[in-house]
């Protein structure tokens, strides 16, 4: 099941520049095994945004839940899902 999400990240202001580099680093190993796994088919940033639009690829809500909520960044995110279906007029 193919899901489009959104998710808007803010520090809270108690957080060192340190502490968002770690925060940062941890993600990027998280989102990048998901990538490899397929289960993120692509993921895009928001143009002048700390926020980003990705693509996930995932068998059931439960599974999208667990994935999201496993973000080292998901205290401090707002996400929006968007479940998707085939579009009639899809020619794939
Ligand atoms: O930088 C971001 O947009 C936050 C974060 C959420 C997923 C990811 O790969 O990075």
């Amino acid at each position: 099941m193919l899901y489009m999400t959104r998710m808007d990240v803010t520090f809270p202001p108690h957080l060192s520049a340190e502490d968002i580099a770690v925060f940062q680093a941890r993600e990027k190993e998280y989102s990048g095994n998901l990538q490899r796994e397929g289960r993120i088919q692509g993921i895009w940033r928001i143009v002048g945004e700390y926020a980003n639009h990705a693509l996930f690829d995932v068998e059931t809500n439960d599974e999208l839940h667990e994935v999201l909520s496993g973000f080292p960044m998901y205290p401090y995110m707002k996400v929006k899902v968007t479940p998707l279906a085939k579009h009639p007029n899809s020619i794939r």
